[in-house]
């Protein structure tokens, strides 16, 4: 039996007294934490910039200055961060929720990262006494508003169960896969072929004008027929002019292509297409639009590219 088992209020009655700590509050963080505040949860907070937590400490957050201190007053903490690197610091750094964890505590990091940063982080909560779920999720910004997402977790089991209310509210649907890193797994190979979706949707959009077709039918031709996605529907509008309102950053596309080929690689999977839609995002970051939405991979196809810019 677990400490957290044993030592949490029952899920029954968790929405008054579980003591929920959130830490990453960007494009996917902030709505997480805030449907989690509205649905009665003890919040408190922490984004390394600190802006970002006053919409919430609005809501009736409560605010700690590290991870450490996020973790040290709460039940269970949520992690969503950019990368690797920033899970791994945010967990298991100077400050980091880590040091601030103990038996009976709970830590769930929903970032994207891969298998090998998701042992890591799991080894070092697990020496606390603490268990850890990992729990990347599909769905975009519009379905973290509206509690749509899709939790693909893996790690204790305990903590899955305790946490399964909050995850409700977080999302409309959520896996179990088994051991650290199948999680991860699971997710990588999902933006793996969005990324390539993607890209190629980018090549048609572009060929259906050069050969003098309108762009914009093309985008209801497609979501009539057997390859409609809701994506195309969705962003295959704003596509055609230009347009690339961030929902997912290209940055964290092009992330989650380079780990995905990591993924293949490491089990010598071939991956060509994925290969060649990552060129495409690196040349998009090259030209300056990793803080666009992903769908701005268009660009790199066209032959006059945007003001380039080294990062
Ligand atoms: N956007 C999307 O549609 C989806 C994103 N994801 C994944 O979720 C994760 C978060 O994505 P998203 O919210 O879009 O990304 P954002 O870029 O909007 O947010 C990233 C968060 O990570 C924090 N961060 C970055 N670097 C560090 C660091 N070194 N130390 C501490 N904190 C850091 C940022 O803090 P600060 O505010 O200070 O910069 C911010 O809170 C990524 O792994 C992404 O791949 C998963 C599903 C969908
Ligand atoms: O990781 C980002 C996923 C975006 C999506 O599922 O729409």
């Amino acid at each position: 039996m677990s400490n957290l088992g044993s030592s949490l209020p029952d899920a029954t009655a968790a929405a008054e007294t579980l003591r929920v700590g959130f830490v990453g509050l960007g494009i996917m963080g902030s709505p997480m934490a805030q449907n989690l505040i509205k649905s009665g949860y003890d919040v408190t907070v922490w984004n390394r910039t600190k802006s970002k937590c006053d919409p919430l400490i609005n809501l009736g957050a409560k605010y700690q200055p590290s991870p450490q201190e996020v973790a040290a007053c709460c039940d269970v903490t949520f992690a969503m961060l950019a990368d690797p690197e920033s899970a791994l610091d945010v967990a298991t750094g100077e400050n980091g929720a880590a040091s601030g964890l103990s038996p009976g505590k709970g830590y769930v990091d929903v970032s994207t990262v891969d298998g090998a940063t998701s042992k890591l982080i799991s080894a070092r909560i697990k020496d606390t006494g603490a268990l850890f779920l990992e729990a990347p999720v599909s769905g975009s910004k519009k379905p973290a508003e509206d509690g749509q997402l899709i939790f693909l977790t893996a790690g204790d089991k305990a903590l899955y169960e305790r946490v399964a209310p909050l995850l409700d509210i977080m999302g409309k649907s959520k896996f179990y896969l088994g051991e650290v890193g199948n999680g991860a797994a699971m997710k990588l190979v999902v933006n793996m072929i969005m990324g390539s979706m993607m890209a190629s949707f980018s090549e048609g959009l572009l060929l259906s004008e050069k050969v003098g077709l309108d762009p914009s039918i093309l985008v209801q031709v497609v979501s009539q027929g057997a390859i409609s996605a809701p994506m195309y529907s969705l962003k295959g509008p704003s596509m055609v002019q230009s347009l690339y309102p961030t929902a997912f950053p290209l940055k964290h596309q092009q992330k989650d292509l380079r780990l995905a080929l990591g993924l293949a690689e490491s089990v010598s999977q071939s991956t060509p297409i994925a290969a060649a839609a990552n060129e495409l995002y690196k040349v998009a970051k090259s030209h300056g639009l990793s803080d666009q939405d992903f769908s701005a991979v268009i660009e790199s196809l066209k032959s006059k590219l945007p003001h380039s810019k080294t990062e």
